[in-house]
């Protein structure tokens, strides 16, 4: 496909309407009108307490090659519907806009900001569909990847989910953004060549059928590889499997590393505790078991509970597909627009679900933190130019329920919004993958342990400042009023 186009793009990697909204504004002269957009998801996935974010690094990479290439501009001539004149003007186009966002690894919640675009509204207009395809994949499996980290505790997970991906690009990005999540290695080889994550790998059941016996197997592996690692369950795992990788460990002695025994199907808690008295009692107490199976949080916390004797765990599909919940559903919305007079105004979106009520205004979110230990005690979101940081006491309240509310004092104010590019040109130095994965783990260590349990999370306090709350009540009124004058 892209052989057909040498030139291919991510231009186009758009809802057509954003080019249709793009004409419009060009042809009425509002395209180059100040415009503020802002990045947020209403729930966080899969009932856990917090989300991660991620996707950062390859919007950077978007908006920094972000251009109409000859063949996008001349396919968009062949859909007829753009002016020769619309697309020159395309054929010119350059972000030129402001990004900011939260790092990625960093702990965020439902319902504020966690990317902000400022500048000409064709450009906000036209980046919308592909930021929200790259951050709403890679929080999701980043998300997800946390949460099996949080069950797993120290033990090793490999990530094995490129097979059962939604295509090349789910499985590559996935896994990058489960390596940040917390997983140790990938079973992907060009993601570890791409990332710097480290490759592992066992071998499959076709290795055995290949020698049609486990004896066979193992030992042409033993003499073709230093670490070894044999799958132990294509036969029958406790009369074949394990007994003939003891005799193939035994017989190469130190010529391998017997790292351990991989048990893919059956009772995994039963099997797992038989095959670790087998190891012990052949002398291999420092073998591992591996684990591998349809795994994700849930079965590996059942199976922890029944003791199972597995050391390294091995999670692919439901990992790479959130197969829990295949969506993060962020969405990007309009919250403020310059007006003729070249003047800022909040912006809003109606609903008469109040969970999808817009909140109106360019805002910062503020990380509120006790100075005396560190702790989150919630996120402020404020409008743009007010400076909690230099408040002696903050009054935080629930924004729904605006009974449920404290007083803060002795806190430190941290502004979550990072300039990232400037009018176009990007400022921020992107870090290392792993400085990404350790910030994550930072991060989460300062979040009350409430918050991080798998299961019925408290729920962390997302609250608007009192002006931004006025704010918002106040534009609610000021529609409502306007609409039932005209009625
Ligand atoms: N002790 C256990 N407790 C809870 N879940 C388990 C336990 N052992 C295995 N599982 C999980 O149960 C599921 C069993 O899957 P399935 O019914 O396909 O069996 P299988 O062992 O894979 O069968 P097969 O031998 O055909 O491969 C997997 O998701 C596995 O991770
Ligand atoms: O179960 P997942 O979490 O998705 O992990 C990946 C799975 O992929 C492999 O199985 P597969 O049947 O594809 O190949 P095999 O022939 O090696 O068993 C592996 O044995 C795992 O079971
Ligand atoms: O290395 C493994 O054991 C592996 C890799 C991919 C999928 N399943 C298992």
């Amino acid at each position: 496909m892209e052989m057909n186009y040498p030139d291919d793009s991510y231009a186009l990697h758009t809802d057509e309407y954003q080019i249709n909204m793009i004409q419009t504004y060009w042809l009425k002269g509002i395209d180059q009108r100040k415009a503020v957009f802002e990045l947020y998801f209403r729930k966080i996935p899969f009932q856990n307490g917090y989300a991660i974010f991620a996707g950062l690094e390859r919007v950077i990479d978007y908006l920094n090659k972000l251009h109409f290439t000859k063949s996008d501009l001349e396919y968009l001539k062949e859909t007829g519907n753009f002016s020769d004149d619309f697309l020159e003007y395309l054929r010119n186009f350059k972000f030129s806009a402001t990004l900011r966002a939260v790092v990625e690894g960093e702990v965020v919640f439902n319902n504020e900001p966690i990317l902000q675009v400022e500048g000409p509204l064709a450009d906000c207009q036209l980046v919308e569909t592909a930021i929200l395809n790259v951050v709403n994949y890679q929080t999701l499996i980043a998300t997800k990847a946390a949460r099996v980290r949080s069950v797993v505790h120290d033990d090793a997970i490999m990530e094995f989910g490129t097979r059962r991906a939604q295509e090349f690009d789910a499985a590559i990005w996935g896994t990058r953004a489960a390596y940040i999540g917390g997983f140790d290695a990938t079973s992907n080889v060009r993601a570890s060549k791409i990332f710097g994550i480290p490759a592992s790998g066992t071998h499959a059941h076709a290795l055995v059928q290949a020698y049609r016996d486990d004896y066979e197997a193992f030992k042409a592996y033993a003499t073709t590889h230093k670490d070894c690692v044999f799958l132990v369950d294509t036969y029958d795992t406790l009369r074949s499997g394990v007994p003939n990788a003891i005799r193939v460990a035994k017989e190469l002695g130190d010529k391998i590393n017997f790292l351990g025994v991989r048990i893919d199907s059956g009772d995994m808690a039963y099997i797992s505790k038989r095959v670790r008295e087998q190891l012990d009692e052949a002398g291999f107490s420092s073998a591992k078991i591996y684990a591998s199976n349809d795994l994700d949080e849930k079965t590996i916390t059942n199976l922890k509970m029944q003791g199972a004797k597995i050391d390294v765990w091995g999670v692919g599909t439901k990992l790479i597909t959130a197969y829990d919940q295949p969506a993060l559903g962020a969405v990007y919305k309009m919250v403020a627009i310059e007006n003729s007079d070249g003047i800022l105004e909040d912006t809003i979106k109606l609903s008469s679900n109040a969970e999808k009520v817009s909140t109106p205004g360019k805002k910062q979110v503020w990380r509120i933190t006790k100075k005396a230990d560190g702790k989150s005690e919630g996120d402020y979101i404020a409008l743009w130019d007010e400076k909690p940081a230099e408040e002696k006491s903050l009054y935080m309240f629930h924004p729904q329920y605006t009974y449920i509310n404290k007083n803060i004092t002795d806190f430190d104010a941290r502004p979550l919004l990072k300039d990232i590019f400037v009018n176009g040109t990007q400022v921020y130095q992107v870090p290392s993958l792993i400085e990404i994965k350790e910030y994550a783990h930072e991060r989460l260590d300062s979040l009350w342990e409430e918050y991080k349990r798998d299961l019925n999370p408290q729920d962390y306090p997302v609250d608007l400042s009192e002006a931004c709350y006025n704010n918002k009540m106040k534009i609610i009124k000021e529609i409502r009023e306007s609409i039932n004058k005209k009625a």
